[in-house]
């Protein structure tokens, strides 16, 4: 067994020299591999996880099994080795360099030492110099399916000993257990992943279908079901509500002179200038290509022309960025109060009217209904 220190995966071997000094440190020689090997090892995802009690009755198993005082399901990090599970250790990690499971990993089958006090490599460890330190290891490699060992489940005493066949066997099959459990929290995890981003995307659809993409203000769809339940509010004697509707005057000569894209732009403007004028409880929509329509909750009409006002003078105020010369959007709009006793349709109907008055008197102003 000792003879045989292989680097790197299994798969493609390669057998250091029969000659190599016992304690000589092969992880340099095989940088590569070990890069790949820890890479193999994060994928699992599984080092500083909590305990686990399906770990842990794997590591009971094998104390029970080879009948020995210590047991541990062991992870061999650059700087670590970590422990998923121990029993008798009494630590969750110990220094790379004090790592019995380093030289376990690179063997084929169980890694046996009778006495680690007589092996050069383990001599001066200090688990088997400081008073009552181990003696015996017995190491089975945890082998993901391409060949990587990332560890080990493994035993140790404080007597030197031996460890039989049927139990070194029953090692190897508590090894293929361990990889089976981390197999499982790989899946596990890949499909808490797409749950996730299962349901970020129905988040993001749920915005999309209720959002006008070029503004993102409400949509016409969305707006209307918020409209409807406003009505129901009203019919129940809620407090009263006013409409509003915008339409920008002159936008079909924005697009013909700056061209479409500075049409939206300005669509953008607009909308953005909505947020700043409208409170936080009103709703605005965009109703259809350069017409908006507001709902404004709690307001009565003479609040709601006070706001239209603070609209036209926001738009007189602030020009559509990044355009030469400035270019200064105004509206015409149609107010009116959300009367419960009407159909939705009549008062849209309503504020379309009031709306074309306002564009006939002059634009940049508005009409009640
Ligand atoms: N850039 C851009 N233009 C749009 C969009 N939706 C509608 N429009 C344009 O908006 C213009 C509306 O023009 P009209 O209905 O003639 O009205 P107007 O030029 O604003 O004139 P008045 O309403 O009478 O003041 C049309 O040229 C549409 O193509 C859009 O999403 N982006």
């Amino acid at each position: 067994m000792r003879g045989l220190l292989l680097c790197g995966k299994l798969g493609a071997p390669r057998l250091l020299a029969e000659s190599q000094p016992p304690h000589m440190d092969t992880t340099a020689a095989c940088a590569g591999d070990e890069d790949a090997r820890l890479k193999a090892l994060r994928h699992y995802g599984i080092l500083d996880t909590s305990l686990d009690p399906a770990f842990d009755e794997l590591a009971e198993l094998a104390r029970y099994i080879c009948e020995a005082p210590i047991a541990l399901v062991s992870f061999v990090d650059r700087e670590r080795q970590w422990f998923k599970a121990e029993r008798g250790m009494g630590r969750r990690e110990t220094p790379i360099d004090q790592s019995v499971c380093r030289f376990a990993i690179q063997s084929r089958g169980v890694f046996v030492v009778p006495d680690l006090r007589q092996d050069a490599r383990f001599a001066s460890n200090p688990l088997v110099t400081q008073p009552h330190g181990v003696r015996f290891y017995a190491g089975a490699p945890l082998r993901t399916p391409d060949g990587f060992a990332l560890g080990t489940v493994c035993v140790l005493d404080y007597q030197p000993r031996t460890l039989g066949q049927p139990q070194q066997d029953m090692l190897n099959v508590l090894a293929h257990q361990v990889m089976r459990l981390l197999e499982l929290k790989l899946a596990n995890d890949r499909q808490a992943r797409m749950v996730l981003e299962l349901d970020e995307a129905r988040e993001r659809m749920a915005v999309l279908a209720h959002t006008d993409v070029l503004t993102g203000l409400a949509n016409r769809r969305s707006f209307t079901e918020r409209l409807r339940q406003q009505l129901a509010l009203l019919q129940r004697g809620g407090a009263p509500a006013c409409l509003l509707m915008m339409d920008i005057d002159r936008f079909k000569q924005v697009n013909d002179v700056h061209g479409h894209h500075v049409g939206d732009d300005a669509l953008r403007h607009f909308a953005a200038t909505c947020r700043e004028v409208f409170r936080a409880s009103d709703v605005v929509s965009r109703w259809g290509g350069e017409e908006f329509l507001a709902l404004l909750p709690a307001t009565t009409l003479a609040e709601g022309q006070v706001v239209a006002q603070r609209l036209h003078a926001a738009l007189a105020a602030a020009a559509v960025p990044d355009v030469a010369p400035p270019l200064y959007l105004s509206a015409s709009m149609g107010l009116c109060s959300f009367d419960p006793a009407r159909p939705l349709d009549l008062t849209l109907r309503g504020l379309d009217a009031a709306l074309y008055a306002a564009k006939t008197q002059g634009r940049n102003r508005t009409v009640l209904v």
